[in-house]
């Protein structure tokens, strides 16, 4: 059931980044009105092998030889020229924005007709740029620098540049279709390899907060991992129209086969997460999505400015997943009422029931699906009492370690409550980089001698509390079995052992 391929494809726009360089070629995307991607000629069963889509990206020399090296070289020199911004930052969005360009301007992509709508260009949305521009603030600047450099890069290539209007550019549609559309090309967990844009047969999947689909990057050649059979179901965009035959056509060559300048590049692999009908929409997520609804709405408008309208966001009254994430006790008020071990007890109890009552056969989707049909009953305001007991527990067992924590690590002193995150402001995780110092301070010389017993006991039991919270997260969202919940069992256990 879970875990079937759906997709696959290859960058269309470049890996622009740290290590690898990758072009690809675009196909003649005009006149499209697509925007999602839903199963089709499925027999109602959960998706088998459903498509397979290739970008067109080349490698190595090949991409020395088409890549528009001028304007991407001349980039740097540009940027050194002033005091600009990008001078310390990454750069990746505005030169993978150049090849996206260069290759609409190829395939002739760019004439008046197909950028009238400066919500698609070359088949990808840019939808959210009279927002970002409207809005101002640092994303907007970046971009109206960047485009600029853009307009110099190319110039130096070009004479004439196409021009939507002042306020919209061709650059800037383009970078801030690279910006929506581009993904984060991650090989192994945490090793970034820069960004690419997969093109329209990965980009026109939709976001939900609730995905039925998710996606990794591989390696392995192509077809390695899909299987050959002919597929009974197939991923295909909402409205057809010419634009998937203009697409299949770049991808393969009369005979069938994959088109050579097809075949090399990390590779994206779409899978299915959840059984998914025929007609049913299929969704991926772009972010994190063990955040509340508010950090979700925030994320997404903040990077693509949409509002979510999916079902997980839309919800009334709120799902039991994201009452369990609104347990971080940052909304509860004061230690006052706080509880202990009971706490931790009830709402292990409530929600295990919950599982195994309701995951038949491990299908965490039917589990989830009957949890959150019973919000409206008294189970549901049972549940939300206790999880407000069970974050009032954890916030007074951070406050009474914190001091104790804080006295090894001088940089967590600034703050006050480890609970209340406000002060860190957007720049959240750079404000509690450790300095070596503080690092080493950390690692080995305030050992466990300095401990007392209370206080080692209260970072146990705040530790036992987060392992749990874990559990009920793993339980919930991937079902009693999964090794994820497994593990957060082992651990408990290791810990009862112990103690
Ligand atoms: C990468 S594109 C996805 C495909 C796009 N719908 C299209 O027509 O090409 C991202 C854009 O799709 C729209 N979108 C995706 N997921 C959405 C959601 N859950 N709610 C509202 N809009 C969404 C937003 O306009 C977003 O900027």
């Amino acid at each position: 059931m879970s875990d079937r391929f759906l997709h696959d494809s290859l960058p269309l726009v470049p890996l622009c980044g740290h290590v690898a360089s990758f072009l690809g070629s675009f196909v003649n995307l005009k006149n499209i009105t697509l925007q999602q991607q839903v199963i089709e000629n499925g027999n109602g069963d959960e998706s088998a092998e459903i498509s397979e889509h290739v970008g067109g990206p080349n490698t190595g020399n090949r991409a020395l030889r088409h890549c528009p090296a001028r304007q991407i070289t001349a980039l740097p020199l540009l940027l050194m020229q002033s005091s600009s911004s990008y001078l310390t930052e990454e750069t990746s969005d505005i030169r993978a924005a150049l090849r996206l360009l260069y290759f609409l301007e190829i395939h002739d992509l760019l004439s008046s007709d197909s950028i009238n709508n400066s919500s698609r260009i070359g088949g990808l949305s840019a939808n959210g740029i009279k927002e970002v521009l409207e809005e101002g603030g640092e994303i907007a600047e970046m971009m109206l620098e960047g485009s600029l450099w853009m307009l110099s890069a190319r110039k130096l290539r070009i004479q004439i540049t196409v021009g939507l209007s002042d306020e919209l550019t061709i650059e800037r549609v383009a970078l801030w279709a690279v910006m929506t559309n581009g993904v984060e090309v991650q090989i192994s967990e945490g090793q970034a390899l820069g960004i690419a844009v997969y093109g329209p047969s990965f980009s026109w999947f939709n976001h939900s907060c609730c995905p039925n689909a998710s996606y990794r990057f591989v390696l392995s050649p192509w077809n390695e991992d899909c299987t050959s059979d002919k597929p009974e179901s197939y991923v295909v965009p909402v409205s057809k129209g010419a634009a998937p035959d203009a697409w299949h056509a770049c991808q393969y060559q009369e005979d069938g086969s994959i088109h050579a300048q097809c075949r090399y590049g990390p590779r994206v692999v779409v899978r299915c997460t959840k059984p998914i009908n025929d007609g049913e929409e299929v969704f991926i997520t772009y972010i994190d999505l063990l955040q509340i609804r508010e950090a979700r709405l925030s994320d997404l408008w903040s990077k693509y400015k949409f509002v979510c309208s999916c079902n997980r966001c839309t919800a009334l009254p709120q799902p039991y997943v994201d009452l369990i994430l609104n347990c971080d006790a940052r909304n509860l008020n004061s230690p006052e009422d706080a509880v202990t071990g009971p706490a931790i007890e009830d709402l292990d109890n409530v929600i295990q029931q919950a599982i195994s009552e309701y995951s038949f056969g491990g299908d965490p989707k039917s589990c989830c699906d009957i949890i959150e049909t019973k919000r409206d009953s008294v189970q549901y305001h049972q549940f939300r009492s206790t999880c407000e007991k069970f974050g009032n527990h954890m916030l007074s067992l951070s406050l009474q370690c914190w001091p104790f924590l804080a006295q090894s690590l001088a940089c967590l002193e600034k703050i006050k409550n480890p609970i209340e995150f406000s002060w860190l402001g957007p720049a959240v995780f750079q404000s509690v980089q450790l300095s070596d110092e503080d690092s080493a301070k950390l690692s080995c010389t305030h050992g466990p001698s300095v401990l007392m017993e209370g206080q080692k006991d209260c970072v146990l039991r705040l530790a036992v509390c987060c392992i749990t919270y874990s559990k009920y997260l793993a339980g919930i969202c991937y079902g009693p079995k999964h090794y994820l919940t497994d593990r957060a069992k082992d651990m408990l256990e290791c810990i009862n052992l112990v103690q």
